[in-house]
C-alpha cells in the first residue's frame, strides 16, 4: 500500500516521508525534488522560467508516474491536494495522510528556507494563515486521516501515522 503524504509548506511532509520510509521499509519519493531533477532546475527557477501553470502539470504527470508504485511513500508539493484529479489518482493507489500544523508553526520551520517561491516575497502570519484558510478545505476532504504535528517529534508523527493507517 502506498502513502500519501499532503499538507501546507511546512507541515513536515518532506521531513517525516524520509524517516518514515526509513523506519517502516518503505521506498520514499520527494516530489518536488524528482520534479526538480527532471527539469534541471530549482523548484523556485521552474515557477520563475516556466510559471506555476507548467509545475502543477509536472505534478499531476509525476503521479500517474507514480500510480503503477506499490510500498512507497510520497512526500507531495503542499499544492498537489488542490487538483481533484491529483486526489482521485492518489485515492486509488493508496492512503491520504495530511499533516497539519498551525500558522505559527509553519512560519518558524519555513523562515529560514528558501525555495518556496508561494511564501518568498510575503513570510508572514498573515499570508500563511490567509492561504491555509483557502486550501483547508481541499487538504481536509481529501485527506483519509489526520496526524496534527505541532510540538511532535518526527518520531512520534511517524508511530501515529503507522497506527493511524492501520485502522
Ligand atoms: N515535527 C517537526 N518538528 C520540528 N521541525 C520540523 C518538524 N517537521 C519538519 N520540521 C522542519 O520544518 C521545516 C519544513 O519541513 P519540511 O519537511 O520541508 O516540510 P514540507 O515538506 O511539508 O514543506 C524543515 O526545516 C524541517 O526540519
Ligand atoms: O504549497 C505549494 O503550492 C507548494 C509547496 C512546495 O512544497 P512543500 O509543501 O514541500 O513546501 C512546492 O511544491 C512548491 O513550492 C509549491
Ligand atoms: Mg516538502
Amino acid at each position: 500500500m502506498n502513502i500519501f503524504l499532503i499538507g501546507f509548506m511546512g507541515a513536515g511532509k518532506s521531513t517525516i516521508a524520509k524517516q518514515f520510509a526509513k523506519t517502516h521499509g518503505k521506498e520514499v519519493v520527494e516530489m518536488d525534488e524528482r520534479i526538480a531533477k527532471s527539469n534541471g532546475m530549482s523548484i523556485s527557477e521552474i515557477f520563475e522560467t516556466r510559471g506555476e501553470a507548467y509545475f502543477r502539470e509536472e505534478e499531476t504527470k509525476l503521479l500517474n508516474d507514480l500510480s503503477s508504485k506499490k510500498d512507497v511513500i510520497v512526500s507531495c508539493g503542499g499544492g498537489v491536494a488542490m487538483r481533484k484529479e491529483n486526489v482521485d489518482i492518489m485515492k486509488q493507489s493508496g492512503t491520504i495522510v495530511l499533516l497539519s500544523a498551525e500558522p505559527k508553526t509553519i512560519l518558524k520551520r519555513v523562515e529560514n528556507e528558501h525555495d518556496r517561491p508561494l511564501l518568498e516575497n510575503n513570510k508572514t502570519i498573515e499570508h500563511i494563515q490567509e492561504l491555509m484558510e483557502a486550501r483547508k478545505p481541499f487538504y481536509e476532504s481529501a485527506a483519509d486521516v489526520v496526524v496534527v504535528t505541532d510540538g511532535k517529534s518526527a518520531s512520534t508523527i511517524c508511530e501515529e501515522i503507522f497506527k493511524k493507517i492501520q485502522e
